[in-house]
């Protein structure tokens, strides 16, 4: 099951890989701010590369007849108050302001990304001194340092472009030390440091590529933060150096302002424009890494869902896959040709193509298939719980006699509440880390079921006692992180039961837990199934589950069904030839149930022998102390 990706700047989790970066690319030149602030910013770094070409005088020539002449053919933007060619600083200045914002990153950059590398990577004392320096930086007066190094230095702008590289690495810091904690756990790098790896080579090679793309964002805000900087500091009279700085002519025309106010204006207009280009630039870039699943509006999902239904009308009819075996009144879910598509940046897409289906009251429905055959979608439709990018559409889907799809949100909750129990896939990731197992399992039976605190007390503790838990009165004063796999999933099964549903939903319900554990847990759905004479839908992709426990099976294939039968016809004669692939793939060496009973068994039989053995030399040890 594929689960809804949430980025923001700072943990993107870019897939930088050749293709996917191409992609980025072209999706952001695709939107208008992108495009024209990307052409802006190539405009003028081939200005600044080609200023000895472009520039049609030397921008230090003194010539008295030009000063502050007005716009003339020779001179287009007139001279400066020495008469110096103002079009020729100005295009001169560019080389330098990207020069200086150039300097500035590249030492941001070197020290704050390996720092925060290093401090996200080691932890400990490395992150604690790491994330002390970085806050010191940024409690000192950045301009009082600069006044300082420029009066130390004679105004020498590299330098003063290094100490503004110094300030900024905090920046950098603080980014790649947040995006490497998020990932430092991830199995692959635990797989890469088991492997082998040198740390050097783990950062260097699978840690630093998921910073490259918040980098990149976080360096065009930087390019403008420190133009804007070094702009001030020339305005200042420091670090000017001898070739013309926009800063510097601001400063100049600053003093004439009132006479020749286009002398301001120009190296105004060339600074604003580039620190307005570099912060649309970051700001357009990381909304297109972040939009890889775009959520839609309500009205919008109508809207398509209406296009939706329009285009395929009869059509969607006729290539609906799966069948019905039941009346109407006789199913506890039926579903007709239902859809689920996601909104994707390349447009919608469709990972159920029409599904029909049907179960029966105290009937167990195994869903299966490969994975990513549309199983857990067709699921999450039934459920209402597909995330915000996924939309459905179906004729009907039926819950209990009543087609949810023409109920309100509030009042198809309730009938969900009251009609269906689902058992996750994870057990451990679907209770709330903050709150006792008891308030999780009263809260819906009092707010859905409208019980009294007590009857839900009451209810709770006879549930988990029912699903085999040895003290239910400690374990509902418990939190998750106190229970093991096995109890989460017992826990959540006794929520499930708790409202005393007509079908008990469990998606691939014992995938998460050990082999010994799944026997146990399938083992008690299959049990209450029975006793409540609840109807069981079991999504898996085992078909040892299914031959053990399924009356009837849908077999899914690529979001349609390949076929629907009984288990002993799906078992006995299969009409697909997938379907047979599938069986001899999923039974071929594993173990079936029967044998994985045997299995537990036989464990536990040894276990009670080793007691036995253990009671009775104990008991002999004491004896002879004793004696
Ligand atoms: N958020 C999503 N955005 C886009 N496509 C998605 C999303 N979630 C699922 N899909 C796609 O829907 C298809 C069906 O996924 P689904 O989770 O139903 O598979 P499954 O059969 O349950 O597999 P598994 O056994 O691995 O859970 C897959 O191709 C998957 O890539």
């Amino acid at each position: 099951m594929t689960s809804p990706l949430t980025d923001n700047i700072g943990t993107a989790a870019v897939d930088t890989r050749g293709g996917r970066r191409s992609a980025v690319f072209v999706r952001f030149l695709q939107r208008p701010a992108g495009a024209i602030s990307f052409g802006v910013l190539l405009l003028i770094v081939l200005v600044a590369v080609l200023a000895p070409l472009l520039a049609p005088h030397d921008p230090n020539l003194v010539d008295l007849s030009q000063t502050r002449a007005l716009p003339s053919p020779e001179h287009p933007l007139g001279g400066d108050s020495t008469g110096r060619d103002v079009l020729s600083r100005l295009i001169w200045g560019t080389q330098l302001t990207l020069w200086g914002a150039l300097v500035a990153i590249f030492v941001a950059i070197g020290i704050g990304v390996p720092s925060g590398l290093a401090a996200g990577y080691f932890g400990g004392a490395t992150d604690r001194t790491g994330t002390w320096i970085s806050d010191a930086l940024q409690s000192v007066p950045g301009m009082v340092i600069l006044l300082i190094v420029g009066a130390n230095t004679g105004n020498n702008f590299d330098l003063l472009m290094v100490t503004i590289g110094v300030f900024m690495a905090p920046g950098y810091f603080r980014l790649t030390r947040s995006t490497v904690l998020a990932i430092r756990n991830e199995v692959y790098v635990d797989a890469a440091k088991v492997s082998g790896l040198s740390d050097a080579r783990i950062m260097g090679r699978h840690v630093i590529r998921q910073v490259y793309a918040p980098l990149i964002i976080q360096s065009a805000l930087t390019a403008g933060m420190a133009m804007g900087m070094q702009a001030g500091l020339q305005f200042l009279g420091i670090g000017g150096g001898t070739t013309p700085g926009w800063g510097a002519m601001m400063n100049e025309g600053f003093r004439v302002m009132r006479t020749d106010p286009l002398l301001l204006l120009w190296p105004s207009l060339a600074l604003g424009i580039s620190i307005a280009a570099l912060a649309v630039l970051g700001s357009t870039l990381a909304d297109v890494i972040s939009v890889k699943t775009p959520t839609i509006s309500r009205r919008k999902r109508r809207a398509l869902a209406a296009q939706r239904s329009a285009r395929h009308g009869a059509e969607a009819m006729n290539t609906a896959t799966g069948s019905i075996s039941h009346e109407a009144v006789d199913s506890v879910v039926r579903i007709e040709n239902l859809r689920v598509s996601y909104e994707t940046p390349r447009g919608p897409v469709e990972v159920v193509h029409g599904i029909t289906l049907d179960v029966a009251p105290g009937e167990v429905l195994g869903i299966v298939g490969e994975s990513g055959s549309g199983k857990s979608q067709t699921v999450f439709s039934m459920l209402d719980l597909l995330p915000k990018a996924g939309q459905y559409t179906a004729d009907s889907i039926w819950i209990g006699g009543q087609d949810v799809t023409s109920l309100g949100r509030k009042e198809r909750a309730r009938r969900l509440g009251h009609e269906i129990g689902y058992v996750p896939q994870e057990p451990m990731t679907n209770l709330d880390p903050s709150f006792t197992i008891g308030h999780q399992l009263t809260e819906p039976l009092r707010s859905v079921h409208g019980m009294s605190r007590a009857d839900a007390k009451a209810r709770a503790l006879a549930m988990l006692e029912r699903v085999g838990i040895a003290d239910p009165a400690r374990l509902m004063r418990s939190y998750p992180h106190e229970l093991s796999g096995g109890m989460a999933q017992r826990v959540l099964i006794a929520g499930a039961i708790g409202g005393k549903p007509s079908v008990l939903v469990a998606d691939e319900p014992t995938t998460a837990l050990d082999v010994t554990v799944q026997a146990e847990v399938l083992e008690l759905l299959r049990e209450l199934q029975q006793e409540y004479r609840m109807a069981l839908v079991i999504v898996t992709h085992n078909f040892g589950v299914v031959a053990d426990i399924c009356d009837r099976v849908v077999v899914m294939r690529n979001g349609s069904i390949e076929e629907i039968g009984s288990a002993a016809q799906i078992f006995s004669a299969p009409e697909s030839a997938y379907t047979r692939a599938l069986i001899a793939a999923s039974l071929d060496g594993a173990e079936s149930r029967s044998a994985l009973d045997a299995a537990h068994d036989a464990r536990s039989a040894r276990a009670d022998a080793h007691h036995d053995e253990t009671d009775a030399s104990t008991e002999a040890d004491l004896k002879e102390v004793r004696v």
